[in-house]
């Protein structure tokens, strides 16, 4: 009997402060991933943008009927233009916006018929001071932790578990994932230069032996402002821990 394959694609990216250039270089990887006959693109957290936390507060926007948020709606018609499933993360102000101004960090999936089929946001925010040997960064500053783990959603892959970047570190949840059918678990991110070569591959690796899924690492590459840099190396790992892509 013939194996039925099904095409996956990672992306990475270096997302800037400005939502439209971003938009613009998610879009082409949406056409390209499907014009290569992928049906499921990942796409890594804050491809929305990254910006200093100063400015986060104006430039996220909220994922709600009846609201305007251009990044989500030229994604959405991307994704059913390409015909392809498409897994972003982006900033999402709350629905009841707090004084603070925090935003979410939100995971989606987006079907090829344009549809939000699953929202996740993340849990573990990245709060750690390594200290001379690297940066301090506090993301609770900018982002309310999310509450709810979010059932494997369905895509052309196989059941879906949604985690975000530093999530990665947490393995209980991966592993409820994996208990609720998750095939594939994905880890959209923006790693830490110092962390990411220490932690990056060691990490996706062992939570795909582990659950025994598909683990998708998509990710921010590169310089987004001046001090703010991400350290890359998209990959997909197999069950048996096999780097394959
Ligand atoms: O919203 C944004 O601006 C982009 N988000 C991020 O860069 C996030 C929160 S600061 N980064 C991580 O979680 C890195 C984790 C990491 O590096 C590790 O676990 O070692």
């Amino acid at each position: 009997m013939a194996t039925h394959r099904v095409l996956a694609a990672v992306a990475q990216l270096t997302s800037v402060p400005s939502v439209e250039t971003n938009i613009g270089v998610v879009v082409d990887l949406v056409r390209r991933a499907g014009a290569a006959g992928a049906k499921v693109l990942f796409l890594p957290e804050a491809s929305d943008f990254i910006a200093p936390a100063s400015s986060v507060p104006d430039l996220s926007r909220p994922i709600v009927d009846g609201e305007r948020n251009d990044f989500v709606d030229i994604v959405k018609t991307a994704a059913r233009e390409a015909d392809i499933y498409v897994n972003v993360c982006v900033h999402e102000t709350p629905s009841q916006a707090e004084s603070s101004g925090r935003c979410y960090n939100t995971n989606l999936v987006v079907s090829n018929m344009g549809d939000i089929v699953a929202l996740y946001r993340k849990m573990h925010l990245f709060d750690v001071d390594l200290g001379p040997s690297g940066p301090t960064i506090k993301e609770s500053n900018t982002t309310i932790p999310g509450t709810t783990l979010v059932a494997p959603v369905v895509t052309p892959i196989g059941l879906l578990g949604l985690q975000t970047c530093y999530d990665l570190r947490f393995t209980q949840e991966s592993n409820r994932l994996a208990k609720h059918g998750a095939q594939c678990l994905t880890y959209p991110s923006a790693f830490a230069l110092h962390t990411g070569a220490a932690h990056w591959e060691l990490l996706l690796r062992a939570r795909a032996v582990e659950n025994q899924c598909y683990v998708f690492g998509s990710a921010q590459i590169g310089e987004h402002f001046p001090g703010r840099q991400s350290y890359g190396h998209a990959m997909i790992v197999d069950p048996w821990g096999s780097v394959v892509a």
